[in-house]
């Protein structure tokens, strides 16, 4: 089943044409890589991917809930981590008191080793655990794709393992994630790794 599909997708930065006719599917249970060196128009691919910014020409449609994981943190500095889970779950309108929900939020806590730092404000946490936070954000509401743009940026090389194990628990359970990265150490997660080159994906 098809979650995701962009067909010659552009975009132009003044003289500047940063996307030069994108291609891109993705299916249900897929996990894709796109790989590019700094200024390649990764972000750029992402914000249109996520409908935050605008392409010049090109059809998108996109079936199904999508997290999207930005590289800059999207997450309030002086809340704690546990006021930061509310916030959001207020924002996508999630029943924060419904027992699944609850159980769901629990298990991200436990998954990405929140406990000890449930309430210590984001200001006081390092930046890897940061990221965490912005990746478990992305997943509150349980998207059907999730979208990273650079998402291990500060994770230490164990919170980088169990990143890499979680893709592969949330493909197992139907997930599709789309990663964006200019670094790649391990494409054997991926179904398959694209190379944004010279505006197109290779
Ligand atoms: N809002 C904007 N206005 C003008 N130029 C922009 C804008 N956003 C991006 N660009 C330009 O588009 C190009 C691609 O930027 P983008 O951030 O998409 O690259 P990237 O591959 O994500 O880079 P990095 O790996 O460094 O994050 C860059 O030359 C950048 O200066």
């Amino acid at each position: 089943m098809m979650i995701l599909k962009g067909q010659n997708i552009r975009k132009a930065f003044g003289h500047r044409t940063v996307l030069k006719g994108i291609d891109i599917a993705i299916d249900a249970g897929c996990v894709k890589g796109v790989v590019g060196e700094n200024g390649s128009g990764k972000s750029t691919l992402v914000k249109i991917l996520v409908g935050f910014v605008k392409a010049d020409a090109g059809q998108l449609r996109v079936k199904g809930k999508i997290g999207y994981c930005p590289q800059e943190p999207l997450v309030f500095s002086r809340l704690s981590v546990a006021e930061n889970f509310k916030y959001y779950a207020s924002a996508y309108d999630l029943q924060a008191y419904d027992k699944e929900q609850s159980r769901y939020y629990k298990y991200l806590m436990e998954f990405f080793r929140f406990g000890q730092y449930k309430n210590d404000k984001v200001l006081h946490l390092s930046g890897g655990t940061v990221q965490k936070l912005n990746l478990a954000i992305a997943l509150m509401h349980r998207p059907d794709l999730l979208i990273l743009d650079e998402p291990y940026n500060g994770f230490d090389l164990e919170t980088y393992q169990a990143f890499l194990e979680f893709i592969d628990v949330y493909r197992k359970q139907g997930g599709s994630v789309l990663l964006v990265t200019h670094l790649l150490t391990d494409n054997s997660y991926f179904d398959e790794v694209y190379k944004l080159n010279n505006g197109v994906l290779e």
